[in-house]
């Protein structure tokens, strides 16, 4: 059987040998580092693709090491006929450079499976995402795929999402851009909810997305309370194009962290 290197224990094998050799002549390795954790998670991911599914491909830096691995498999032909449709133009450009053949939801409006990182996940498999501002294609393709797993390492588990004080992101129109940031900033007024239109660059210009629209983020100091309600709330706002909450979409959540991958399905979930 298989043993676990002295850095990694992972479930289902013994732990590595204790002998006295061992502690005393070899200095314990460095811990992995978070890229290394993001890369396990997304080979772990990989694992779901199948020949000739539609992919939904993530965006961001978890993401990219899903792409780059499938891109290895292709190109080794131990996968094929795999098309990905990708989630943001950053990831279109990692995918072609990966060599993955690329479509979009009009030619293939269902879509097997995607992989995908996130800023927050909570207990139930409720993300935020659209910290790289990618919120909206991201929401689009992952709402139309059958399987949506989502990777990332451990620093990114929340017993709450929206309730770390970090951004949760809203993509608005740019038209009267400060009209919507007032509009939003009113709506959660027991929360004491900050909103930022995102900048960017020394000239601190707005930030624009793919669509051309901007990012306004959302800063709570207290729980916002029930999510979907929050969630229908920012939505009716005119302006508001989407927002970084992705509730009840993920199917599997894939983690990694110093004690190794877990693998967590929406269908294990109570209630
Ligand atoms: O807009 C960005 C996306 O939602 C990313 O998936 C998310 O921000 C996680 O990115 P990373 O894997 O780089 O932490």
């Amino acid at each position: 059987m298989a043993v676990a290197p002295p850095h990694l224990f992972l479930p289902n094998m013994p732990p590595p040998p204790t002998t006295s050799a061992v502690a005393t002549t070899s200095p314990p390795p460095p811990p992995l580092t978070q890229d290394e954790l993001k890369r396990m998670a997304a080979h772990r991911a990989v694992e779901y693709v199948k020949s000739g599914m539609v992919l939904g491909l993530g965006t961001g830096s978890t993401a990219v090491h899903a792409i780059r691995r499938i891109g290895d498999l292709l190109r080794e032909g131990k996968l094929t006929g795999v098309v990905g449709i990708p989630t943001s133009k950053m990831t279109e450009e990692q995918a072609t450079e990966a060599g993955i053949p690329l479509s979009d939801l009009e030619s293939h409006p269902s879509v097997d499976l995607a992989i995908d990182g996130a800023d927050e996940v909570d207990p139930q498999l409720n993300l935020v995402k659209g910290r790289g501002g990618s919120l909206l294609r991201e929401k689009m393709i992952e709402g139309a795929c059958e399987t949506f797993v989502v990777i990332v390492d451990e620093s990114k588990l929340v017993d709450h999402i929206g309730g770390t004080g970090l951004a949760l992101p809203v993509e608005v129109i740019p038209f009267c851009c400060n009209f919507t940031v007032e509009r939003l900033r009113e709506l959660f007024p027991d929360s004491g909810c900050r909103a930022e239109l995102r900048r960017v660059g020394e000239k601190q210009v707005p930030f624009v997305t793919d669509n051309g629209n901007y990012i306004v983020n959302l800063y709570f100091e207290r729980d916002f309370g029930d999510l979907n309600e929050a969630s229908d709330r920012i939505l009716r706002i005119p302006g508001v194009v989407e927002h970084g909450m992705f509730l009840g979409m993920a199917t599997t959540l894939i983690v990694a962290g110093k004690l190794g991958v877990t693998v967590k399905e929406k269908s294990e979930l109570a209630g």
